[in-house]
This record gives structure tokens, sequence and C-alpha cells, in this order.
């Protein structure tokens, strides 16, 4: 089991995923996206042509959901029913729901001890853990726990390079509009009590992994 968490949280298109995947992976840690796990059963919802706004019939499908992630940073997938998604969970049809599959109580309960069970599984000296509620719900015990922010415009730039286009307006707005809705679940844009922020906003892709692992090694106990 791995003794050491370390916990980040952030908005839309922070770096979360990207940094922590890549920081895991210099350190020989396990990595864990939990937003992956709320877009496999937006998918699987749809897939299932479960109505998206019924919280009822979305929670019923929680407890049979049959769920796969690679937690290796080298090794990435996503699986549902043996069927890899990896890259159906990043379709815009996707992420124009999974705010409304991640506001039900049951989806986040049954998704918080999955996670938990997942990480308390591996081998690894240590694993990342990212998200939105990972310093304060999933795991506010843990040893690193960080807030990685960037300004709305350098987050909307990072997605838009990363697409290869220009930031457009409905860019933009989508990303508010996610943030804004799932802001109404769980407080990622302010530093939960001991937890640090990171701002990215100045600091390029490399500069900002550094930045993780120098707080993971600095911890006290460390
Ligand atoms: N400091 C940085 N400077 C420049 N680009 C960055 C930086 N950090 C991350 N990026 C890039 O920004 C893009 C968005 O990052 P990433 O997908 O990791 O964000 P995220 O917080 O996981 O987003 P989401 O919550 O929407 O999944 C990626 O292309 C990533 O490579
Ligand atoms: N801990 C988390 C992680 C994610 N969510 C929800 O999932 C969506 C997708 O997350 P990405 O990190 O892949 O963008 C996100 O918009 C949230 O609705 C969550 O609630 N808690």
């Amino acid at each position: 089991m791995s003794d050491l968490i370390v916990a980040v949280d952030g908005p839309a298109g922070s770096g979360k995923s990207s940094v922590s995947r890549e920081a895991a992976r210099r350190l020989g840690f396990a990595y864990l996206d939990t937003g992956a796990a709320y877009r496999a059963l937006a998918w699987h919802c749809l897939d299932e042509g479960v109505d998206v706004e019924d919280a009822v019939a979305v929670a019923a499908r929680v407890p049979g959901f049959d769920y796969a992630i690679g937690m290796s940073p080298d090794r990435y997938f996503v699986r549902v029913g043996g069927e890899d998604i990896t890259p159906d969970i990043r379709e815009p049809r996707v992420t124009a729901v999974v705010s409304a599959v991640a506001r039900v109580p049951e989806v986040r309960a049954g998704l918080t001890e999955l996670f938990r069970r997942l990480v308390a599984e591996r081998p690894e000296p240590g694993v990342i853990v990212e998200g939105r509620d990972i310093t304060t719900v999933v795991a506010p015990d843990a040893a690193v726990r960080v807030l990685l922010t960037a300004t709305p415009e350098a987050r909307m730039a990072r997605r838009s390079a990363e697409l290869g286009a220009k930031p457009t307006e409905s860019m933009t707005q989508q990303l508010a509009s996610r943030d804004a809705q799932d802001l109404k679940v769980v407080d990622f844009m302010n530093a939960a009590e001991g937890v640090t922020t990171l701002d990215s906003t100045e600091l390029d892709f490399e500069q900002t992994v550094q930045a993780l692992i120098d707080i993971v090694r600095a911890r006290p106990s460390a």
C-alpha cells in the first residue's frame, strides 16, 4: 500500500492531469485521474440512454459500475465493462453532461469510496491523486495537499493550444460554465486550510512539474 498521498485540486485546464502525471512519473509514483471516473460514468449513462438530468436514474448506475483505470503514468487507460473508452470520455458530448452526473450525491459517495480503494491497493511508494475535492473530501489527511491554479486566460490559452485552435468565445464560455456548475458542489478555487496554492500562470509546464515535485519533497516529514 502507498504510504504517501499527494492530493491535487484545481479548476478545468489548470494542468492537474498533465502536471500530476509527469510529476508521478519522475517520482516513481502512481497517478489517479479522478475526473476520468466521472467522465466514464457520464459516458456510460449516455451509452445506456439514461437521462443525465434524472438524478435517481443516474444514481442507480453507480452500484454495478464496472470501471477500470490505468494508474501507472506510462500506462493510462479507461475501461467500462471491459471496453476501452479512453478517448471517448474526452468527447464534447461527455464534457457537456459530466457536471450533471457529478452533482448527484450517490455518485460522489460511490466514486469517493472507489478512489480510496484504488489508492490503497497501489504498491508504489506514493500516489498523486488529482481532481476537484481530493484535498477536502477524498483525501483530506493526505501528506501533501496542493491547489493548482492559473488565470482563466492562461487556462484557455493552454486548452486551445492543445487543440491546435485559437481560443473562441464559445470555448471560453464552456470552460467557465463547467467550473461554475462544478463550484456549486465543491470549492476548488480557494485553498482549504493547510493546502498549498501553486499558481502556474507565469510558469511553463516544466517549471510547474518541478514546483509540484519540490512541494512533495519539502513536506514536513520528508
Ligand atoms: N504550466 C503550464 N504551462 C503551459 N501549459 C501547461 C501548463 N500546465 C499544463 N499545461 C497544458 O495545459 C493543457 C491543460 O492541462 P490539463 O489537461 O492537464 O488540465 P486539467 O486541469 O487536467 O484540465 P481538466 O480539468 O479540464 O481535465 C495541457 O495541454 C497541458 O499540457
Ligand atoms: N474530483 C473530481 C473530479 C472531477 N469531477 C467532475 O468531473 C468532471 C471532469 O473532470 P476533469 O478533471 O476530467 O475535467 C469535472 O468537470 C467535474 O464535474 C468532480 O466532480 N470531482
